[in-house]
């Protein structure tokens, strides 16, 4: 089941410049950054209560972030979902005709196992599940 929206994913060309404009904005600092080299992006988080807000940077041209502002600009790239049990919500998901961009979890950002389902098969949103990595 999906619990609540865990974070929304933002793509901007330059983070130094986009944390400066969202720390404007929220009245906060981001709390951290982090390198998802796996997935081609640099990110920078911001909490407001339990809403998170993830900045996304293209680390190289081949990033999926780089190719996305190349056709869309600027702007909302995600909306990430928390889940408890990631694999039986992608089975669930997979079994009611959803497209996953990955036939298991992989790791994502802020201690999460992460997966995507395609935009096509969700009305043009591109939809992230995340699941906390218990240490
Ligand atoms: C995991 C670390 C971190 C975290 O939270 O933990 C992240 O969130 S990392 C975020 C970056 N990583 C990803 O987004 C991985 C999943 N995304 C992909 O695999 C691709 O971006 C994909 C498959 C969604 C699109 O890649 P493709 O090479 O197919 O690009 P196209 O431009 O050809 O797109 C096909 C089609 O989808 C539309 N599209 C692409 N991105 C989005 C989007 N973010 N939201 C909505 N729609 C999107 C694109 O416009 C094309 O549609 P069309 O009608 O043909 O123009
Ligand atoms: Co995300």
């Amino acid at each position: 089941m999906m619990k609540n929206v865990e974070h929304i994913g933002i793509a901007v060309n330059e983070l130094e410049k986009a944390e400066e404009l969202f720390s404007t904005l929220f009245n906060i600092m981001p709390y951290k950054r982090e390198n998802i080299a796996s997935q081609g992006v640099i990110t920078s988080f911001f909490r407001i209560n339990q809403t998170k807000i993830e900045l996304l940077e293209a680390t190289g041209p081949d990033s999926v972030i780089a190719k996305f502002i190349e056709k869309k600009g600027e702007g909302f790239h995600h909306l990430a979902f928390e889940v408890d049990d990631i694999q039986l919500e992608m089975e669930r998901l997979k079994k009611e005709g959803f497209t996953l961009l990955s036939e298991a979890p992989v790791i994502g950002a802020d201690n999460k196992l992460v997966c995507f389902l395609h935009p096509k098969s969700t009305n043009g949103m591109l939809i992230e599940l995340c699941q906390e990595i218990k240490s």
